[in-house]
C-alpha cells in the first residue's frame, strides 16, 4: 500500500518544459511508492555527453520547477547509475530552492573505470520534494550543557 499522501494534500510542483526538453518525458515517479521524480538528460541527440573516468559535467535536463513555498528539492544520484557505472551527484544532495526559475540541471561524476556515455532521456537522478524548515537565527553568549558536549567524529565508538 502506498504512504504517499492522498492527493488533496500533496504539495504541488509545476514544472515548465523548455524548447530543447520537447519530446521528453516530463519528470515522473517510476512506481506507485518512489520517493524521487527521475530526471532525464536534455542533451541533444547529436551532441551526447561522453564523461570520461574522473571528470564531471552539468547536464541539461529541460525543465524548470516552481516549488511551492516551504518545500525544497533534492537531486540525487540513482543507485543503478552508481553501481554499474560509478556514476553519481558530485553535489548530492544538489539543493533546488523554491525561489529557483533556473533550469534543474545535474552535476554529475565519473568515479567508474570507463567512458560513461550520457544519452538523450537518459535518466540520470532524482529529485525528492521535501518540507524545509527555515530558522530564526539568534546570535547567543554560549550554546546549553549536553551530555555529549564537544564530542564528535567517532566520539561514542563503533561497537
Ligand atoms: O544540483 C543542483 C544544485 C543547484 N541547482 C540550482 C538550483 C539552486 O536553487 C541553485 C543554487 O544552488 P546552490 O545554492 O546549491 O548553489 P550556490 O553555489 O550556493 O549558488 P547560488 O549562489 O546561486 O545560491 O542552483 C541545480 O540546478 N542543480
Ligand atoms: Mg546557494
Amino acid at each position: 500500500m502506498s504512504t504517499l499522501p492522498e492527493p488533496h494534500s500533496a504539495p504541488r510542483l509545476g514544472i515548465v518544459r523548455l524548447a530543447h526538453g520537447e519530446g521528453l518525458e516530463l519528470p515522473s515517479y517510476e512506481t506507485a511508492g518512489s520517493a524521487g521524480l527521475d530526471l532525464r538528460a536534455a542533451v541533444p541527440e547529436d551532441r551526447q555527453i561522453v564523461l570520461l573516468p574522473g571528470r564531471r559535467a552539468l547536464v541539461p535536463t529541460g525543465v524548470v520547477f516552481e516549488l511551492p513555498a516551504g518545500y525544497e528539492a533534492q537531486i540525487r544520484p540513482r543507485s543503478g547509475l552508481a553501481f554499474k557505472h560509478g556514476i553519481t551527484c558530485l553535489n548530492t544532495p544538489g539543493t533546488i530552492d523554491s525561489d529557483y526559475r533556473g533550469e534543474i540541471k545535474v552535476l554529475l561524476i565519473n568515479l567508474g573505470d570507463d567512458d560513461f556515455r550520457i544519452e538523450r532521456g537518459m535518466r540520470i537522478a532524482q529529485a525528492v520534494i521535501a518540507p524545509v524548515a527555515r530558522a530564526i537565527v539568534e546570535e547567543r553568549e554560549s550554546a546549553g550543557d549536553t551530555a555529549r558536549g564537544t564530542g564528535g567524529f567517532g566520539s561514542t565508538g563503533t561497537a
